[in-house]
């Protein structure tokens, strides 16, 4: 069994950036800026969004926190997204998810201008990332791409499950792992709450992606031997014998499933610094486009 280890390879694509960050400050070039819209506050964006202000200073990247209350309409909110479009200054952005209830969530991105949607999120980018051409490719999904390259996961031919297909992990992850080339190739399932009898289908899988957000959801007895397991949940389960009162614990019982696996990611560690390091990367490569326009 390996260890996908998500928080080291995460440094290292960080180092990988601040590296080309100094170049362009040397060649007096303007450096990537990214800003972050967040509504309200709930306990894990705050966290998320307080990483990610941290990576940039850590690379050397522009960054902007844009905090606006959970009562703000959805007028305002695209206001404020028309600007963010408008600011010649900044690369790329994000906004948080989920929103409050009374926000309608596709609007808002849509709204979002496909050049600076570094989450990949626009249909437009979407749409370009299922055809194979150059877009930003959402965050996580391109997270495990590039840990399964890192460390020289095969995929070609492999039966890759992937479990939940939401749009913004499930649903793109299954696209990428079809795609043509290197990580890709595989041939794919994508399960969800729908699915009858999961298991027969977990059991032949030569990769895992479980999206789910159940905690321990996937049990040893559901998973063959030498299994490349990618665990993208991450769930606060409350512990009041820990400090902070929860443990982040994700969708795979790691107890039961890391003997019978070849590779696995841990939770904490794993899927989640890669998250940040390729919103990163994607706010270099939005600035690199708009530099040659
Ligand atoms: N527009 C938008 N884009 C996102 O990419 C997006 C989002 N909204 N909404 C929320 C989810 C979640 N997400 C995480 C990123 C990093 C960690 C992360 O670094 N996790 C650490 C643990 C952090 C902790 O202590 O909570 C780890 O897994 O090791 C977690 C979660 C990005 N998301």
């Amino acid at each position: 069994m390996q260890l996908l280890d998500g928080k080291k390879t995460s440094e290292d694509i960080k180092n990988e950036i601040a590296a080309e960050v100094l170049r362009m400050k040397a060649d007096g070039q303007k450096v990537p800026h990214l800003a972050a819209v967040i509504v309200g506050t709930n306990g894990a964006s705050l966290t998320y969004v307080g990483s990610k202000v941290k990576s940039c200073q850590q690379i050397g990247f522009e960054s902007t926190l844009v905090s606006l209350s959970e009562n703000i309409s959805e007028e305002e909110l695209l206001d404020k997204i028309k600007e963010l479009n408008e600011d010649d200054d900044l690369d790329g952005y994000i906004v948080q998810l989920p929103l409050p209830k009374h926000i309608d969530e596709q609007k808002i991105l849509m709204a979002i201008d496909p050049d600076k949607d570094v989450d990949g999120f626009h249909p437009a980018n979407f749409g370009k990332m299922a055809l194979e051409m150059e877009t930003f490719l959402p965050a996580t999904p391109y997270g495990i791409m590039e840990l399964l390259e890192r460390y020289k996961v095969e995929t070609a031919g492999k039966h890759t499950v992937v479990i939940g297909r939401s749009h913004i992990v499930g649903r793109p992850m299954s696209i990428l792992m079809s795609r043509k080339g290197y990580p890709g190739d595989s041939t794919v399932t994508l399960t969800h709450s729908r699915t009858r009898n999961i298991e027969e289908y977990t059991k032949n899988a030569d990769i895992i992606i479980t999206a789910l957000g159940v905690p321990n959801y996937l049990k040893g007895d559901m998973v063959k031997d030498g299994v490349v397991v990618i665990d993208v949940g991450i769930t606060r389960v409350e512990d009041a014998s820990h400090p902070k009162g929860y443990v982040i614990t994700g969708d795979v019982d790691f107890a039961s499933v890391s003997p019978k696996s070849s590779f696995i990611t841990p939770v904490p560690g794993g899927v989640g610094p890669m998250t940040i390091a390729m919103l990163l990367k994607n706010t270099l490569l939005a600035r690199k486009i708009r530099s040659r326009k």
